[in-house]
């Protein structure tokens, strides 16, 4: 079934005037001129993205890269320098916290305010009232102003007004993070009710897991462009390389700044082999219980007295489920020069049926990192479904 698009996000760029303060060197000299430099800056560039009905988007990326600003423009309380942003049916945001609410009035007259600027008449409100409370949890507090709100009172008020004014479109925004747990988590239950009434929700969350776990697409942001659309799975390996590739330069960086000269190891090669031997390519399949053979080459320059490698067995997100090192195999730290080999032998992964990763780790005895390729490779169990979870676990069922 074709699902109509109900967000259509055409050549979208945004553009802020930073102001900077000049200083007092620059104001003495230029006297007569004012006393800030204006800035260009283009917080989101020729942004495409549409999102069919009945959809869950994540919307990720790192601080900064645009992902606020994006559900902004969609929400309409912004309006794009460029291009444009095409909505079909009853939208509801729940966005930074200070968006939508009045401080000098109470939480009853924003309630009141709020849902009618969603779209609801008096009447309609005066039904939902009382649930819009009693979700809110916060009934002893409602005749109070919201500028004496907690933030957790507020997003809980606001939460509570957007879910009951039956949007066909829902935008949230990092603000759930705020609430405490019960609080979330009845979020989230009301999340999934939407989800399967078919409406379509836009997440933007800094919680990966929360996209893992209700999100069928993430779109990832950096630098105001869309670096990647796909499936969640996609843009999370997406988004994990790039933080992990971001935290390596930073580390190099600061090794540069202290002057020290690290000796360069790397992986140069890393490969998953089956019970039959073979290499068998990028993604094998085993079944379940069987080995798995990681071998690795490495290369360095120089020599290092005391490495010490490791592998990881993680899900697709990340989530290690296994991991070890040659220190804990009990193997004295390894001499590393010129090309090596290596293998780690698996004799057995009572895994349950999936999809998983293998990291692999190369650091010195004392904790330095040298290397760490967070997706050394893939490879997927096969098997009969009997269990949830990653572990696979014999269990015989008796009645009596
Ligand atoms: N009103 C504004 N004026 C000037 N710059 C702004 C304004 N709003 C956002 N920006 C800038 O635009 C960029 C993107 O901001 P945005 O809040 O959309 O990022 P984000 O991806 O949501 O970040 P975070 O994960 O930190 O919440 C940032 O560099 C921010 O400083």
């Amino acid at each position: 079934m074709v699902r109509p698009v109900v967000v259509s996000v055409e050549d979208v760029s945004k553009r802020f005037v930073i102001r900077k303060e000049k200083s007092l060197k620059e104001r003495v000299v230029n006297r007569r001129r004012s006393s800030v430099h204006k800035e260009d800056f283009w917080a989101l560039r020729d942004v495409n993205l549409e999102i069919s009905s009945g959809a869950t988007v994540g919307l990720i990326g790192p601080n900064g890269s645009g992902k606020s600003t994006l559900l902004k423009l969609i929400s309409g309380i912004m309006q794009p320098t460029q291009g444009s942003v095409q909505l079909r049916g009853r939208l509801a945001a729940l966005l930074e916290l200070g968006a939508g609410f009045h401080p000098d009035l109470t939480g009853r007259e924003n309630v009141y305010i709020n849902a009618s600027i969603l779209g609801l008449s008096k009447q309609e409100i005066d039904r939902h009232f009382d649930a819009i409370v009693d979700f809110s949890g916060i009934e002893q507090f409602i005749d109070t102003q919201v500028k004496f709100y907690s933030s957790g009172m507020y997003v809980r008020l606001a939460f509570a007004v957007a879910v009951h004014v039956d949007p066909d479109i829902l935008l949230v925004d990092e603000v759930l993070a705020v609430g405490d747990e019960p609080f979330q988590r009845k979020c989230l239950e009301r999340i999934r009710t939407f989800q399967s009434d078919g409406r379509t929700i836009v997440l933007v969350t800094h919680g990966l897991d929360q996209v893992a776990e209700f999100c069928d697409r993430a779109v990832v942001l950096e630098s105001g462009r869309v670096i990647a659309d796909g499936t969640a799975r996609e843009g999370l390996k997406k988004l994990r390389a790039d933080f992990e590739a971001t935290r390596q330069e930073e580390a190099s960086r600061a090794n540069d700044e202290l002057g020290a000269t690290p000796a360069k190891a790397n992986f140069t090669g890393i490969a998953l082999r089956t019970a039959s031997g073979k290499d068998e390519g990028p993604n094998p399949t085993i079944p379940s219980g069987s080995p798995l053979v990681v071998a690795m080459e490495t290369k360095t320059d120089g020599r290092v007295e005391d490495g010490v490698l490791g592998v990881s067995i993680t899900t697709p997100l990340g989530l290690t489920l296994y991991s070890t090192t040659t220190t804990m195999l009990g193997s004295a730290p390894l001499r590393l020069e010129g090309t090596q080999q290596f293998l780690f032998d698996l004799s057995s992964l009572p895994l349950t049926p999936g999809e998983y990763a293998v990291r692999t780790t190369l650091t010195t005895s004392g904790g330095s990192e040298l290397h760490t390729v967070p997706v050394a490779g893939e490879f997927s169990v096969d098997g009969a479904e009997s269990s949830r979870g990653p572990i696979a676990v014999e269990t015989v069922f008796r009645a009596f």
